[in-house]
């Protein structure tokens, strides 16, 4: 298969491991982190060196390849105990987004489907599929990109909250994918990026992406976006999203809630931009879905430049729910689920039928 080369490539093979982007240092700095394990694939994800719901999921693809590339040489019985090692590891990385744990799955059942296979031939085939994970995710981004884009008039100025653009995905972007494609279909967009507190997904990352581009971006801080919104500024929300529970209700980074009511009093468009792979079936209402806390520090401060007084107590959900009913609609691969169809029985028909 042809390989899409992207302008940012948060995720690169280079013959012998996998190199992520650091994200930690954007936009000050661009540098590569190359892992070759799943232990040290599980820890660039859980220290954010690669973050965003797709992104994690086919970085964990990665670590599962390479540490079966590592094991190659030993006793079946070795590789299998410290394979399925590598699966918990990479599974206890981080909670919230479901790709993780899909990508991970699909990984699991290609091994298990390939018994009589030597070790090198599988771990081969496990690399092969890291790579199609990698491919599929840039189509992926590019089909939603494309139905997204025609929910967005010419001229549009949207807003967006966190980073759900080529950084958080193998390419393209969710929410941000939507307004590439919109800009290839000729319309006219300007983009208001969320600063996203407290980890500055949006400031830091949206605002550096779109730059790249020259896509007009304007940054806010997260408290600004009821003003422009009560004053006409803002002609639709589109975000990305970390898991969907069956109902529709919707997991994305903190804030995003927020974003979604004041929306909803203003008459804005609030739309989801949702690969399949992040649709949870079997979690009926965003209630269920695990929430990650992260450390008191990114509420103090910023690296370590702290504001606020020692020892105060502090509370950092890294995601919140935003219910089915205050999404207009979601965007996927297979085409844009109204918020009706939503109401009226959630998403497995969808997703089953594949089409609605
Ligand atoms: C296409 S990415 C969608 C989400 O993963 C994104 O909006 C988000 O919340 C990322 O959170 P992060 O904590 O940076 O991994």
């Amino acid at each position: 298969m042809k390989r899409v080369m992207e302008r940012v490539q948060t995720l690169r093979w280079n013959g012998k491991q996998i190199e992520l982007i650091d994200q930690r240092l954007l936009p000050f700095r661009t540098e590569y982190v190359a892992c070759d394990s799943a232990k040290s694939v599980a820890g660039a994800i859980r220290d954010m060196v690669v973050r965003g719901a797709p992104a994690i999921g086919v970085a964990a693809a990665y670590g599962i390849a390479l540490e079966a590339r590592r094991l190659a040489g030993t006793m079946p019985s070795v590789f299998a105990e410290r394979l399925n090692e590598g699966f918990n590891i990479l599974a206890a990385s981080r909670p919230t987004a479901v790709n993780l744990f899909w990508a991970l799955d699909r990984m699991r059942k290609l091994w298990l489907s390939h018994p009589d296979k030597s070790l090198k031939e599988l771990s081969g085939i496990l690399l092969q599929e890291a790579h199609a994970i990698l491919d599929e995710d840039i189509g992926i981004n590019r089909k939603m990109g494309q139905y997204g884009a025609t929910l967005l008039p010419d001229g549009a100025k949207v807003l967006t909250h966190c980073n759900a653009g080529a950084l958080a995905t193998a390419g393209h972007g969710t929410a941000l994918g939507v307004f590439r494609s919109a800009i290839e279909a000729g319309k006219r967009l300007s983009v208001f990026a969320d600063e996203t507190r407290p980890f500055l997904q949006g400031a830091r990352l949206t605002a550096w992406e779109l730059l790249q581009e020259n896509i007009p971006v304007t940054l806010i801080t997260d408290n600004m976006s009821g003003y422009l919104m009560s004053r006409g500024e803002i002609d639709a929300v589109v975000v990305g999203t970390d898991r969907v529970a069956a109902n529709g209700d919707v997991a994305n980074k903190i804030g995003t809630y927020m974003v979604a009511v004041l929306a909803k009093r203003h008459n804005i468009p609030f739309y989801v931009a949702c690969p399949l792979s992040t649709i949870d079936l079997s979690l009926a209402t965003g209630s269920d879905i695990p929430i990650e806390e992260r450390p008191a520090n990114e509420v103090k401060g910023f690296r370590d430049c702290h504001w606020a007084p020692e020892g105060v107590a502090i509370r950092n959900p890294a995601f919140d729910v935003t219910p089915a009913e205050l999404v207009t609609a979601l965007v996927t691969e297979k085409g844009i689920v109204t918020n009706d169809t939503l109401m009226k029985g959630g998403l497995s028909g969808f997703v089953k039928n594949g089409r609605q």
